[in-house]
């Protein structure tokens, strides 16, 4: 079955073709950088990072762009308050850019130790102030915007298909408006595309129709057919961001000639204490502090057991649970790895079809709209059969196709087991001085010297080297 999408546009899932063949061009509506990512910021970029993998996997080439919001998103969606970015420098003291830097930064580090890939080009609004001029003049002449007072609106009345993603009535879109704003709209549907700058704001640009800035949506419309070109693949973001920021995204677009996404994907949100996690209520838990107390794969492996159109309500629990299920994979791969360089010639009947399995689950559960929960239970059912053959000493093309299941399915599709972990017991030389140190306490015990074998232990454990004692002798492993 080749990979289904649920595409929100049409309510199904359908079958993914891309425009031109061989080619996939993805557009993820990334944050807005004025404080420290939490949790919820992680799950779409994670998921995107699936998706992107998984097709390059099969052979695509993908280019992947997620903007940076640093203009434009005012505090609220009805064109009223203060920019984010704005207030937040107001309150550290920063000139605005260097809010945008100092969390865009953040944001980029959080997801370099989640190992999600870096977009092939991450956008920035306030660098494409001439792109959504443009983008804006277009809509202008062709009727589907006006001038006021020196902002521009998108007329909706003369857009008749505003409203097909989401199939929602905008009404609430007036509801915290000001007063002022609602009287400069012909409608209260309409949304702005460019607004006058009062004479506090700070980010400011020259324009056709004086000193203002862009609005949030048409960033998003001008990025993404600039670097993408019109009819793209995918287009996808938080279900939060559906209306009004999609619904407008698609309207700027289409109503000024071009041909806008194809499929659009949209993630449910990690939610905390049964609310969305949020910068704006304070309801969230950023990523360093979850950092400092988990492993970053865990976490990654916490978001991916979960399916990505389900909501997932964070709890301590849930992430101390991952981990052991983590581990036991992460603990598979190691061994398999440690086996290798020892292992005699062979093929193993038993291995080989247990990795046939694994290869077939994985790509159905994967192109079943990206279903990772099932992916990971393949891998799960992977590692009880290949324990079980591992004592039956496997030989090496079996064992070698295990380690590169792991590495291209697990690493290069999943992205659970970088280098870094692995390293961790890999180096020949760690290895060989742990073994050491365990033949030395094996000694210790046998002169009956308890104290000098408990040392051993202990200095071991403080460095993060788990010795337990089996009945065929001592066994380590590294605890990441
Ligand atoms: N709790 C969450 N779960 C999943 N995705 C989220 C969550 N919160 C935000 N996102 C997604 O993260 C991206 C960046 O969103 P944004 O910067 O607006 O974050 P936010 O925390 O919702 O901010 P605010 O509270 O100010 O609206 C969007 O795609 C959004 O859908
Ligand atoms: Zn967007």
């Amino acid at each position: 079955m080749p990979l289904q999408i649920y595409n929100t546009l049409t309510r199904t899932k359908q079958t993914f073709t891309p425009t031109t063949p061989g080619y996939v061009g993805i557009y993820v509506c990334g944050p807005t950088v004025y404080a420290e990512p939490h949790l919820g910021h992680a799950r779409g970029p994670i998921v995107y990072d699936v998706l992107r993998r998984w097709l390059r996997h099969q052979g695509y080439r993908v280019r992947f762009v997620s903007n940076i919001t640093d203009v434009g998103h005012l505090t609220d969606d009805a064109d009223a308050g203060e920019d984010k970015i704005q207030r937040r420098a107001r309150v550290e003291r920063l000139e605005p850019m260097e809010v945008a830097e100092k969390y865009m930064w953040s944001y980029f580090d959080e997801m370099q130790a989640l190992n999600v890939l870096r977009p092939d080009i991450a956008p920035r609004a306030a660098g494409h102030i001439p792109e959504q001029i443009e983008l804006i003049q277009a809509l202008l002449e062709r009727g589907h915007a006006y001038v006021a007072n020196g902002s521009v609106y998108f007329r909706v009345r003369s857009w008749p298909s505003f409203g097909k993603l989401s199939n929602r009535e905008i009404e609430e879109q007036e509801a915290g408006a000001r007063v002022e704003v609602r009287e400069e709209k012909e409608d209260p549907r309409d949304f702005a595309l460019w607004k006058r700058a009062e004479p506090g704001h700070i980010m400011r640009w020259s324009s056709p129709w004086g000193v203002g800035f862009p609005g949030w949506h048409i960033e998003c419309s001008a990025m993404s057919l600039k670097y993408l070109g019109d009819g793209f693949d995918i287009h996808a973001g938080g279900v939060d961001l559906q209306f009004p920021h999609h619904e407008a995204e698609i309207a700027q677009a289409e109503a000024a000639g071009h041909t806008f996404a194809r499929y659009w994907m949209h993630h449910y949100h990690v939610l905390l204490n049964g609310q969305k996690m949020a910068k704006s209520t304070g309801n969230f838990v950023t990523l360093a502090e979850l950092r400092a107390r988990h492993e970053p794969m865990y976490i990654r492996f916490y978001l991916l057991n979960s399916h990505y159109r389900s909501v997932l309500d964070f709890t301590d629990e849930g992430l101390e649970g991952a981990k052991n299920g983590y581990l036991r994979l992460l603990n598979a791969y190691r061994e398999v790895r440690r086996r290798l360089p020892g292992a005699p010639p062979g093929v193993h009947p038993g291995l080989e079809g247990a990795l046939d399995r694994l290869e077939a689950e994985f790509a159905e559960a994967l192109n079943d709209d990206l279903n990772t929960p099932q992916a990971i239970a393949a891998f799960f059912n992977f590692v009880t059969e290949l324990n079980k053959t591992l004592l039956e000493q496997p030989g090496r093309e079996s064992l070698a196709r295990a380690e590169r299941a792991f590495a291209e399915l697990g690493e290069g599709v999943l992205g659970l087991f970088p280098h870094r972990v692995l390293e961790q017991v890999g180096g020949a030389l760690l290895q060989g001085l742990v073994e050491l140190l365990l033949e030395m306490r094996e000694e210790a015990r046998r002169n009956r010297n308890f104290a000098q074998a408990d040392r051993i232990r202990d200095r071991l454990a403080e460095l993060g080297v788990l010795v337990e004692d089996t009945r065929e002798g001592p066994k380590w492993r590294m605890n990441p």
